[in-house]
């Protein structure tokens, strides 16, 4: 892992991206094609949208999980719950969730909502100053850029390691609008409790030794990722995010306003979420997947532009221990149940990640223990 000297401190750094200029301020000038290095020829080939007026495949309900009720009613160590059963078919058949009754309040949600809105109308000067740097990730700009020939996404992102506070880079949290720091302490903490309770609800749904689940996760690394989505004059040529699984174990993703793009991949169809007011959209994560021993499974997502509209979203992402080791549960495996996955340190796995380009899934098979049987199917 690398560490830099700041000062006294020591700084973990999970890893660095080319910088890239804002997508941003290139869509504030009228244009009517996008620079080539927004065309994406790979997306070509991708498998058709579900609309409504679809005749084929009518995209089922995607679940909603009130988070209340799925608390309260399960206070023993059983699948006694309705919403116990319905959580673990969402993970298992869907990767991904509404949840509602969730306990964030909406003044909390509306607050934090404008100071990010309002972050990204700082001018270019102001953004500078939070640019990524050539050795560091975080800050403005994109992740996993690893060539100048690579394609871009059509959006600008900030991203921000926030939780331990231990591992928070001090000098850009500082330079933060003091309001949308505050709200993003505040709304920091609410993450963690909520991503707590989802996963310690989890570990019931799977069987799992829920003390397992809280060495895992009880001090989490959780980042931050707001995404910027401006309009496109040519929005079927260019993508907003590529597709991709989510690495982390859990993302609670919060839409601030009502434009459309986020789509996950679903039998073979891309399928459009909308999401409910003031609900979390939540997904399953690579390390989910591997700590669940491939029973839960992360979902590939992607997020399309439009020529209208601009979009905006948080994704809070919650990973587990710095100091763990990432494999499949141990209560979970035994002689019948064989680990799927690969044990790796938490700091390897995630230096690995991010100095890859993104690419669906793909990081995930790097993970798996190959064995005679596969089918390739994955
Ligand atoms: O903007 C969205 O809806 C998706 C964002 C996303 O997938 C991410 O930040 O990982
Ligand atoms: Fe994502």
């Amino acid at each position: 892992m690398d560490k830099e000297s700041v000062g006294e401190e020591e700084v973990v750094n999970f890893g660095k991206s080319l910088i890239v200029p804002s997508v941003q301020e290139l869509a504030k000038v009228a244009i009517n094609k996008i620079p080539p290095r927004y065309v994406r020829e790979d997306q070509k080939q991708d498998p058709p949208v579900i609309t409504s007026s679809d005749q084929v495949f009518v995209p089922p309900v995607v679940p909603v999980i009130d988070i209340q009720s799925l608390v309260s009613s399960s206070g023993g160590d059983h699948m006694d719950s309705h919403e116990l059963e319905r959580l673990h078919s969402a993970c298992k058949d869907w990767g991904f969730f509404q949840v509602v009754n969730h306990g964030v309040s909406v003044s909390l949600l509306e607050e934090f909502k404008s100071e990010v809105v309002y972050f990204f109308k700082l001018s270019l000067e102001d953004k500078k100053k939070l640019w990524q740097q050539p050795d560091n990730h975080q800050g403005f700009g994109q992740l996993f850029v690893v060539s100048e020939e690579q394609k871009l996404d059509w959006s600008d992102m900030f991203y921000i390691t926030t939780l331990p506070k231990s591992l928070r880079q001090t000098q850009l949290f500082d330079l933060l609008p003091p309001k949308l720091r505050e709200t993003m302490e505040a709304y920091s903490a609410e993450m963690k409790k909520l991503a707590m309770i989802i996963l310690s609800q989890m570990a019931k749904a799977l069987k799992m030794d829920n003390e397992e689940m809280k060495e895992l996760f009880s001090d989490g690394v959780q980042s931050m990722r707001m995404n910027y989505y401006p309009p496109c004059p040519e929005p079927d040529m260019a993508i907003g995010f590529t597709p991709h699984s989510d690495a982390v174990a859990l993302t609670i993703l919060y839409q601030l306003n009502d434009t459309q793009g986020l789509q996950i991949r679903k039998e073979g169809k891309w399928v459009p979420i909308k999401p409910l007011q003031n609900a979390f959209v939540v997904n399953i994560g690579d390390i989910m997947e591997i700590v669940s021993n491939g029973v839960y499974r992360s979902i590939e997502h992607r997020a399309t532009v439009n020529s209208r509209e601009e979009r905006m979203s948080i994704a809070t992402f919650y990973s587990s221990n710095l100091e763990s080791e990432l494999g499949p549960a141990r209560s979970l495996i035994g002689p019948n149940k064989p680990a799927v996955f690969r044990r790796v340190p938490f700091d390897k796995y995630f230096k690995d990640f991010f100095a890859r380009k993104l690419e669906g899934k793909s990081y995930l098979d790097f993970m798996k223990i190959e064995t005679h049987e596969e089918d390739g199917s994955s």
